[in-house]
């Protein structure tokens, strides 16, 4: 059933409460998502995206409700990706010449799901589709977050359609900004940021200033993955320019594994030296095996720096902390600082892979290593306290 928005736009989307894992496991999905699409109903009718395949027959069948499907004028895919195009082959089977306007990356990467050769009419940046009144411009969004997205603007409605960028993996019956809870909607933008687009943060902002330098009046954002923004469009905008920036608040992270709590007790220790020498600092201290590991990376997100600690297997480091670091790779994240610390019983390599790894990944080695051999003894100990009080003192 789809909600009307204005009188020419109705919301004909899917809310998935139940989804836990996106992206395979990749990506958490606590409050499950919504896969929006939109339909369009000027002199012309159009549909934006479509839903996960999953859900595509129960799409159609909806979509069926609201319009005789034969007067779908053109399909617009934003993004070739399957949770926006898995019910594209089974609506294309019912209107098979009806035209996909897409980028020429879309084009590519639809076929190389699909294998389809549908009509597909690739768009560039300033092309213009008339709806009647209303008429959509096309801004192309390379690596928001895939080569092949784009956006679209619709004057008359003044809302811009921007695909997964603003986006939130968040269910809700609200459908707009100002009706859900504003932490929980902020921090789930924050983790879809953190964990998505933080890799293309200077394309971010150069696509937030080349639309802002078009001056377009604008009403509304309508995302591909959680709320509509109604109210104050201009807010998520701002948020999303300051967490392009290198992000970062007066937060450090502490983050470790453990099999008989000795790294953990030097992981503690270290808390207690940065507490020391920096009262004022948020210091937060993670298992990093048994905490959801997107709730840490936008922990590190949020972090100047970080301390990664794991005991000593077999001459490396545990498969937790191999993966968070790997993820953590892959998110380049910029202009933290970093150290690394291990407990051992015999050859001690783990915190030497951590240091390595990290500074593979960029961030900036503030201090050198500590290692305790089996549980820390007081000199241990200590020497978790001064990796702390030296760390802390690095921001100074
Ligand atoms: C399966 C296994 C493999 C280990 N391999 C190594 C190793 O290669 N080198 C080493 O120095 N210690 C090794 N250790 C010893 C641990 O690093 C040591 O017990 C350490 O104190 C564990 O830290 P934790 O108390 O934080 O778990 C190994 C321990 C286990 C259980």
């Amino acid at each position: 059933m789809g909600k009307k928005m204005t009188d020419k736009v109705t919301w004909v989307g899917k809310t998935d409460w139940e989804l836990r894992h996106f992206h395979g496991d990749e990506l958490s999905t606590d409050k499950g998502t919504s896969y929006n699409s939109y339909l369009i109903r000027d002199e012309k009718t159009v549909l934006i995206d479509t839903v996960w395949g999953p859900y595509g027959r129960e799409f159609v069948e909806a979509l069926e409700e609201e319009i005789d499907l034969q007067k779908l004028d053109a399909v617009i895919m934003l993004h070739g990706e399957s949770d926006h195009s898995g019910a594209l082959p089974l609506l294309m089977e019912k209107i098979p010449d009806t035209p996909i306007y897409c980028t020429n990356n879309a084009v590519k990467s639809l076929k190389g799901l699909y294998h389809k050769d549908w009509d597909f009419h690739p768009v560039k940046t300033g092309d213009q589709f008339s709806l009647g009144e209303t008429t959509l411009t096309f801004v192309e969004a390379r690596m928001l977050h895939w080569p092949d997205t784009m956006f679209a603007y619709m004057s008359g409605e003044n809302i811009l359609f921007s695909s997964d960028g603003f986006g939130q993996h968040y269910a809700t019956e609200m459908l707009y900004n100002d009706l859900v809870d504003q932490n929980e909607l902020f921090q789930e933008a924050m983790k879809y940021y953190a964990n998505i687009l933080t890799p293309f943060n200077k394309m971010v902002t150069a696509k937030i200033k080349e639309i802002l330098a078009m001056e377009l009046p604008l009403d509304q954002i309508c995302t591909s993955h959680g709320v509509i923004w109604r109210k104050e469009p201009a807010k998520i905008i701002e948020k999303y320019l300051e967490w392009a920036d290198d992000y970062q608040e007066d937060q450090i992270t502490v983050l470790y594994d453990t099999m008989w709590e000795g790294t953990r007790q030097l992981a503690e220790a270290i808390v207690r030296g940065i507490q020391q020498k920096d009262p004022k600092t948020t210091v937060k201290l993670f298992n990093l095996a048994k905490t959801d590991k997107n709730d840490l990376l936008t922990e590190v997100f949020r972090s100047k720096g970080i301390l990664v600690g794991s005991p000593t297997v077999n001459k490396g480091i545990t498969h937790a902390t191999a993966g968070l670091l790997e993820m953590m790779e892959g998110l380049s994240f910029k202009k933290k600082k970093a150290g690394a610390f291990c407990s051992y019983g015999w050859s001690g390599e783990a915190a030497g892979v951590i240091e390595k790894r990290l500074e593979a990944s960029g961030f900036d080695l503030a201090v050198s290593s500590i290692r305790s051999l089996w549980n820390p003894d007081e000199e241990a100990v200590q020497n978790g306290v001064e990796l702390g009080v030296a760390f802390a003192g690095s921001f100074k």
